[in-house]
């Protein structure tokens, strides 16, 4: 059935996990496959992608081939599949735009953002002969500039659009006609984590409306020790990140929707030592039966890249299946399932049904 061609924007933990988990999943059967919401996604199954072109910008990764890139500093995600074979794709320069935040430097060496001096390839010219079929955003939380370079490249060459940050693609109508219009599909925005706090967030709070509970108060604190946590102390990067975490958990309020200073979600502090473990701290507080207060606190810690992954290796074999298909435009129910801010909300185990009717092709899209 051919494999599935994909390039990655980015090549930080969270490609490192996804390439791991490729090869991880390599040779196993439906039953050792352990962390997986689908095996197969129409016969395609994990193995079944490959990575064919890379972009990043860091000296430590540019030039490199993939299989090494992917464990070079300042990745520091669990290394869950070591031996990694030698891929054959070459880390491109990509173009210098505002993927790096001005304050990495203050940091020591091990963290220190180091641009490489080569000059940037031709995107689309690599996008094309590398043969890649979708083009995954990997980009740094606040990279404006450059996603919609990258997606505008994605148009020319013709490559379907994952994006997997909070910078407003598939959720702008503008963007999303334009894929529409070049016969692309469109997945994003904003990777929604496998178990992660936004999802246990928005599942705790449709828990408090199913049982009638009035939610008043809640807020959600995230500290991590990755390059995303570092760069998310420049708090200008963070607009449309808080932007896209809030809203994906009031949309599940509809008319109980909280005034903005009784909701506080977002990333709250970078911590060296935690690495890519990240800690969530939820607080809920609410009212039951009789307006008597209650409250609920919840603390999660988990891997933050692999947590990724397991969202992602969905919404590629998803969009594969709409390349087959000849769907264009944003793909809404994968979106849903897998992206905090897509094109349309959906609670979560409704978003979850509308995936498998579209592999199964009762709807569209
Ligand atoms: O835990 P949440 O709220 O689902 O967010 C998870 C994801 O959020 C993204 O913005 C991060 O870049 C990812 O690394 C992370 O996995």
């Amino acid at each position: 059935m051919g494999k599935i061609k994909i390039a990655i924007i980015g090549v930080g933990n969270c490609a490192s996990s996804l390439i791991q988990g490729i090869y991880y999943y390599t040779g196993k059967n439906e039953e050792d496959a352990i962390g997986l919401m689908h095996w197969d996604i129409d016969g395609y199954k994990p193995e079944d992608i490959e990575v064919v072109a890379a972009f990043d910008i860091d000296k430590r990764k540019v030039g490199k081939d993939l299989s090494e890139a992917i464990f070079a500093p300042p990745n520091c995600t669990k290394i869950f599949c070591e031996n990694i074979p030698w891929m054959d794709v070459e880390v491109a320069m990509g173009p210098v735009l505002d993927g790096v935040a001005s304050h990495m430097k203050e940091y020591d060496e091990k963290y220190t953002f180091s641009v490489a001096d080569e000059e940037p390839v031709d995107v689309v010219e690599v996008l094309e002969d590398s043969g890649a079929e979708i083009l995954l955003n990997y980009l740094p939380v606040g990279s404006e500039k450059a996603t919609r370079y990258y997606a505008k490249c994605a148009l020319e060459a013709g490559t379907a659009f994952i994006n997997n940050i909070p910078v407003f693609i598939a959720s702008n109508p503008k963007w999303a006609s334009r894929f529409e219009k070049a016969g692309l599909p469109l997945i994003g925005d904003d990777i929604k984590a496998q178990i992660g706090a936004t999802i246990t967030h928005r599942t705790l709070t449709q828990l408090f409306k199913n049982r009638g509970v009035r939610l008043d108060r809640t807020y959600q604190l995230n500290t991590g020790g990755n390059t995303d946590f570092l760069n998310m102390l420049n708090r200008d990067r963070l607009h449309s990140k808080k932007k896209s975490k809030t809203e994906a958990v009031q949309s599940i309020l509809g008319d109980e929707r909280l005034d903005p200073e009784n909701i506080h979600i977002g990333p709250s502090d970078y911590v060296a030592w935690q690495k890519d473990n990240k800690v969530c701290y939820l607080r809920m507080e609410g009212r039951i039966f009789g307006d008597v207060p209650m409250n609920l606190e919840v603390r999660l810690s988990v891997e933050d890249s692999p947590n990724s992954a397991g969202c992602v290796i969905d919404a590629i074999r998803c969009c594969k299946l709409a390349l087959k298909r000849g769907i264009a435009g944003p793909l809404t129910s994968i979106s849903a399932y897998t992206m905090k801010h897509p094109p349309i909300q959906y609670p979560d185990e409704k978003a979850a049904k509308l995936v498998d009717k579209f592999i199964s092709g009762e709807i569209e899209r």
